[in-house]
């Protein structure tokens, strides 16, 4: 995955806008009182600090991210390209061209990210850097070939991948320097032969033919979606409905995209002084994107609408504006979390409201809504039963700032995006209990499991637990700070009441329902999810935090499935 955000920069780099894209403060005071997202304590100190010692302290997870960008190791990057590793994932966005024209460092893909894609080299048909699920015949495999230009035996969960920001070649010298230092050393002290001649062609070979892959199968793709469209309405304005509009408003100058409130005074802010001055009062909005409370006006000639409602009041949302959404309209849904009173996903939920022909997928992965404000690298994934829905949604998203991966694992995406909150709420708690690092890695690795374990009973696929909405997203809010769910933990864990908690923050912790629902899916599907249910506990208030890691703590030992 390395690979592949270090080859995503486009094949004619737009010219830099002179700031990072949206990060001037827009300095406008909130109409309506503003939000104050809680700041957890990081759970491996400073992201500077992860990297001078990830490799001493830091969990697996964090290790495999640590030569892709410490900075971000809290971020959506780090977390996306860990997880992308996992599951092998496979890079088609690079050419030889692009390499040369890579920028130099994280800041400079932030800063051709702010282009809008049509002004980017032939739009994103030629510099989509998007990910299939599978590559092409003759294709290698990124990872293989990575693990063959080393010529060792790399496991995919160990093998260790070319930096995002270093250029190839540089990368290939020094790796074939600290090789030949290896291998002389080991002359030296053991008398092994020195194989550094042979392995430093063995070590362009792979590399290379994959770049020819990748180019031949961009040379082959065709995308016109970004071209055709006009309008996109965006239903709610918070955090990560703004996000996605602003994501899709860089791309295209031209595109209209409305945001549908039901707060007029936030309305105003976004029209008059491009603000979302309540959820991301940091950013400055693209002129492009507009709001407004009328469902009617909203609607009217949108070509595609994301939903980014919270999930327990999107039933009573749809319900309120579905004459006005014509059958034709494809939905695609960022919500993450099951439904308390019915037990239902968002693909559950929304063809019960709106009716089994609308077309509909679902995003979801590592995406912190100020990371994908900032321009940072992204990486996400569209689900859908409609592959060529999927597709288009990859192409409408695919920017060298994002990368969409697309699968027809909905369900699979779907429990990891809603479980994943209730785990981030545990490791928040474990935080804030200050139970440590081996405590933690302990608690994400079972949850991971327990994870699994329902998701597969469910129909999910091994595959996208280990992917992007998976380990990515379990990594992102599990350590990351800016995650809310985890923030709710921390506190709870510190011992502060949920009323507290809940009444401190206008923002949707979705975990806090879903805790609920996953006791109900246990029993239904009759599997065992201590960490998961423990949760619960905790949240009604049957359990104190510390009790709760008592308990499981406390459990018969077992054998490790
Ligand atoms: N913030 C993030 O980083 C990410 C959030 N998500 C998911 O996106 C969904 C939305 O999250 P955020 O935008 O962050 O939440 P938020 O709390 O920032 O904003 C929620 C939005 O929904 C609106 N809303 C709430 N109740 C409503 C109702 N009854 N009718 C109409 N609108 C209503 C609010 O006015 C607000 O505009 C959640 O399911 C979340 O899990 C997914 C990825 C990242
Ligand atoms: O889903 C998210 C990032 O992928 C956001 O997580 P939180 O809702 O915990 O902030």
């Amino acid at each position: 995955m390395a690979a592949s955000l270090h080859l995503a920069a486009p094949a004619a780099r737009a010219p830099r806008p002179t700031s990072l894209p949206g990060r001037q403060t827009c300095q406008h005071k909130p109409r309506a009182p503003a939000v104050s997202r809680q700041t957890a304590p990081q759970c491996w100190s400073t992201p500077r600090q992860r990297l001078v010692s990830s490799s001493a302290s830091s969990p697996p997870a964090a290790q495999a991210t640590g030569s892709i960008n410490a900075r971000a190791a809290t971020g959506n990057d780090a977390a996306a390209a860990a997880a992308a590793c996992a599951s092998l994932e496979v890079d088609h966005s690079s050419s030889d061209a692009q390499q040369q024209a890579a920028p130099s460092s994280q800041q400079d893909l932030q800063q051709d990210a702010a282009a809008p894609a049509s002004a980017r080299a032939s739009s994103s048909s030629s510099s989509s850097s998007s990910l299939e699920e599978q590559p092409p015949e003759g294709g290698q495999p990124p990872v293989a070939a990575l693990a063959a230009a080393r010529g060792v035996g790399v496991t995919p969960a160990t093998a260790p991948l070319p930096s995002a920001v270093v250029p190839v070649e540089a990368a290939q010298a020094a790796t074939e320097a600290a090789g030949a230092a290896v291998a002389s050393a080991g002359a030296g002290v053991l008398g092994m032969p020195d194989p550094s001649a042979e392995r430093s062609t063995d070590f362009r070979d792979p590399w290379s033919s994959l770049m020819r892959w990748s180019r031949y199968f961009r040379s082959r793709e065709t995308n016109d979606a970004l071209d055709r469209l006009e309008k996109v309405v965006v239903f709610g304005g918070g955090s990560f409905g703004t996000a996605m509009a602003v994501t899709l408003a860089r791309q295209k100058s031209e595109l209209q995209v409305t945001l549908l409130l039901r707060d007029p005074y936030l309305c105003k802010d976004i029209n008059e002084l491009h603000c979302n001055t309540r959820y991301l009062k940091d950013f400055t909005l693209p002129p492009n994107v507009s709001a407004t409370t009328s469902p009617r006006e909203a609607i009217l000639g949108a070509q595609f609408a994301i939903h980014a409602v919270p999930v327990q009041h999107t039933r009573v949302f749809l319900e309120g504006i579905k004459e006005l959404v014509p059958p034709s309209l494809p939905i695609i849904s960022v919500s993450k979390g099951i439904e308390v009173s019915t037990g239902q996903l968002m693909s559950e939920v929304v063809p019960s409201v709106l009716g089994k022909k609308q077309r509909t997928v679902y995003i979801s992965g590592p995406s912190f809504a100020n990371e994908v404000m900032s321009g940072r690298l992204t990486c996400v994934v569209a689900a859908s039963r409609d592959k060529s829905l999927a597709r288009t949604v990859q192409r409408l998203f695919a920017s060298p700032a994002m990368r969409v991966n697309t699968t027809t694992d909905v369900i699979g995406v779907e429990i990891c995006g809603s479980l994943k909150n209730v785990l981030a709420i545990a490791a928040g708690i474990v935080e804030g209990l200050e139970l440590g690092p081996n405590a933690m890695a302990a608690l994400v690795s079972q949850g991971c499991a327990e994870i699994r374990w329902l998701a597969t009973k469910m129909g999910g696929k091994t595959a996208t637990i280990s992917g992007l909405s998976g380990l990515g997203d379990i990594m992102l809010t599990c350590y990351g700070s800016l995650s809310r769910n985890r923030t709710v933990g921390v506190r709870l864990g510190r011992g502060e009441k949920l009323s507290d908690i809940l009444a401190s923050s206008s923002q949707v912790a979705e975990g806090v329902a879903t805790a609920e629902v996953v006791v109900n899916l246990a029993h239904k599907y009759r599997v065992q999810m201590p960490v998961l249910t423990a949760v619960a506990q905790v949240v009604d208030g049957h359990l104190t935090a510390r009790q709760a890691v008592f308990e499981i703590m406390n459990l018969p030992q077992i054998e490790e499935r």
